[in-house]
């Protein structure tokens, strides 16, 4: 089942058009992988997946996406509701300068749960859900921001998790990582693929076939391949893809 359905989906930035015509479908509980050159759009269209653009002045969006069946842009959808099933965890580990309690609570805290027992069971949940409990149990009223960066990135994801989203996007989660918190988030992320649809944007190709079912390559604001990544990686329909991955531009 398809998770997103994008149609036509075109964005401007004032005059710019950094989306053009885009075409795409999300399967449900895989692992979708964006990869493309710098400024290509991936982030731009992960955002336009949970109306983060709509914070954007001059933004403008045409065509059509839908979550569920339910078109995200319609006049009946609450962005609230939206971003509630949409998790974002962005590439530089961004926990609130709070607790490690107080940074997953606020969520569901937002959400109108202000019960302790509650709070209490969501918080491990979470922290187990991003395979960080152990590690954080014994350190929940500590600042989030003395945490090490992967720690910080998992429970940023733990924060994700809290308000149950269906889906979590993540934009390039492991850039500013060392390679064993990135293994770390891997294995995660390969984790959470049971129960979540999981959209990444990743300048690492080793990390796209590492992790992902399907990829999409961009360029220039457009989708030039979409395919399973294990074929997209070994036989490219595009010469553009083949010129992409092989590390002949970009
Ligand atoms: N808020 C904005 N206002 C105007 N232009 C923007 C804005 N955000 C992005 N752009 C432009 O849109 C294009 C796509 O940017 P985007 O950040 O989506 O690319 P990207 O593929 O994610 O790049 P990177 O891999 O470097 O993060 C770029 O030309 C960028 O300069």
């Amino acid at each position: 089942m398809d998770k997103f359905n994008v149609e036509h989906l075109d964005l401007y930035y004032g005059d710019f058009k950094a989306l053009k015509d885009i075409n795409l479908k999300l399967p449900a509980n895989e692992i979708t992988a964006f990869i493309g050159p710098s400024g290509c759009g991936k982030s731009t269209f992960l955002k336009s997946l949970n109306r983060m653009n709509d914070l954007v002045e001059g933004c403008k969006i045409t065509g059509k996406v839908t979550l569920d069946g339910e078109d995200i842009y319609g006049s009946n959808m609450d962005v609230n509701v939206l971003r509630k099933k949409v998790g974002m965890v962005f590439q530089k580990p961004n926990p609130f300068p709070m607790s490690v309690y107080d940074n997953i609570t606020y969520g569901p805290r937002t959400h109108g749960i202000h019960k302790k027992s509650q709070l209490d069971e969501i918080v491990e949940r979470s922290l187990r859900g991003a395979a960080i409990w152990d590690e954080l149990k014994d350190r929940l009223n500590k600042s989030a921001l003395g945490l090490s960066g992967g720690q910080q990135q998992r429970l940023c994801i733990a924060r994700a998790l809290a308000v149950q989203p269906d889906v979590i996007l993540m934009d390039e989660p492991t850039s500013a990582l060392d390679p064993i918190s990135t293994s770390k988030i891997e294995d995660l992320v390969l984790e959470l693929k049971k129960d979540y649809t999981i959209i990444m944007v990743t300048h690492n190709m080793q990390q796209a076939t590492r992790v992902s079912d399907r990829t999409v390559f961009f360029l220039l604001g457009e989708v030039i391949e979409d395919g399973k990544t294990e074929e997209l990686f070994s036989m490219p329909r595009d010469k553009r893809t083949e010129d992409y991955i092989t590390g002949r531009f970009g």
